[in-house]
C-alpha cells in the first residue's frame, strides 16, 4: 500500500529525516511514535508531498509517487488530516465536508452517509460555522472531511492531541470502524501506548529523524516505550 525507502527530507539546509523506511500494508493501522520534535510531522508532510525529499523513494499502491504533487496524491486516494484541526472556521460544517469531496479521489457528488454514521454530531451541526465547534468537534470535522473522499490510505497527525477524553474515545471508535471495514489503511502519529497496543497492528518509533524500533503492536512493551519515548 505505502512503501518508503531510504527517505531523506528536511527544510532548506537542515535535514530532519535520515534513511527512513516504513511500510503500511492494505487494511493495516500503523502507529508512528516518537518524542516531540523528532520528525513525525515532517514525515507525514513528505508522504503527502508537501515537502520534497532529497533522497529515497515513496511508493503508493504500486506506483512511484516520490515526485507527485500533493493534489495528485490526494486524487489517487491518500487522505491527510494535519496536526491541529485545519478546518475552515468561516465555512459551515457542510461546506467544509464538501471541500473534502473536491480534494479526493471520490467521484461522488454527495457526502456519503457512512461519514455521518461515524460522526453523528456533525449531522446535527451542518449549518453551523466550523469555528463555532468545540476543539474536539473541529478535530472530528477535520477527520470527516478527509473520509468524505473515501481515501485508501488515511494519514492522521496526532488526532487525539489536546482533546477531551469522551471525544478521544469517539475518534478511537472511528479508527476501529475503519479498521474493521478493511477498506482503508491508516498511518497515524500517536504517543499513547494504550492506543498503539489496542488498535494499531504495527508500530514504528522515530528518533532524531530515523526509525529506531518497529514491530507488531502486541510486542510493544512498557520497557521499549521507556527506552525510546520517555523524555
Ligand atoms: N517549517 C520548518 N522549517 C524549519 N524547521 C522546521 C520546520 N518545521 C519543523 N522544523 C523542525 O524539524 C524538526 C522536526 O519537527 P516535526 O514537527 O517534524 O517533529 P514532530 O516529531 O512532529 O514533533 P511534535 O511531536 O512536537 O509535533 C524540529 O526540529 C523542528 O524544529
Amino acid at each position: 500500500m505505502l512503501s518508503i525507502r531510504n527517505l531523506e527530507a528536511g527544510y532548506g539546509e537542515s535535514m530532519i529525516l535520515r534513511n527512513v523506511r516504513l511500510q503500511v500494508e492494505p487494511g493495516q493501522v500503523v502507529c508512528l511514535m516518537g518524542r516531540n520534535g523528532v520528525g513525525k510531522t515532517t514525515l507525514m508532510k513528505t508522504i503527502m508531498g508537501l515537502i520534497k525529499p532529497r533522497k529515497g523513494a515513496i511508493a503508493y499502491d504500486g506506483q512511484d509517487i516520490t515526485a507527485a504533487s500533493p493534489d495528485r496524491r490526494a486524487k489517487s486516494g491518500i487522505g491527510y488530516v494535519p496536526q491541529g484541526r485545519d478546518i475552515f472556521p468561516q465555512l459551515t460544517v457542510e461546506e467544509n465536508l464538501l471541500l473534502g469531496l473536491e480534494a479526493g479521489s471520490s467521484r461522488k457528488s454527495r457526502i456519503p452517509d457512512t461519514v455521518y454514521d461515524m460522526f453523528p454530531v456533525l449531522k446535527e451541526m451542518l449549518r453551523r460555522k466550523g469555528g463555532e465547534l468545540s476543539g474536539g468537534q473541529q478535530q472530528q470535522l477535520s477527520i470527516a472531511r478527509a473520509l468524505v473522499a473515501e481515501p485508501k490510505l488515511l494519514l492522521l497527525d496526532e488526532p487525539m492531541e489536546g482533546i477531551q477524553p469522551s471525544i478521544v474515545m469517539e475518534i478511537e471508535q472511528v479508527i476501529e470502524a475503519i479498521k474493521a471495514s478493511k477498506r482503508m489503511s491508516v498511518l497515524l502519529v500517536e504517543q499513547s501506548l494504550a492506543f498503539a497496543t489496542s488498535i494499531a497492528d504495527y508500530y514504528y518509533v522515530l528518533d532524531k529523524g530515523t526509525i529506531v524500533a518497529e514491530g507488531s503492536s502486541s510486542s510493544l512493551s512498557e520497557e521499549q516505550v521507556k527506552k525510546h519515548l520517555a523524555v
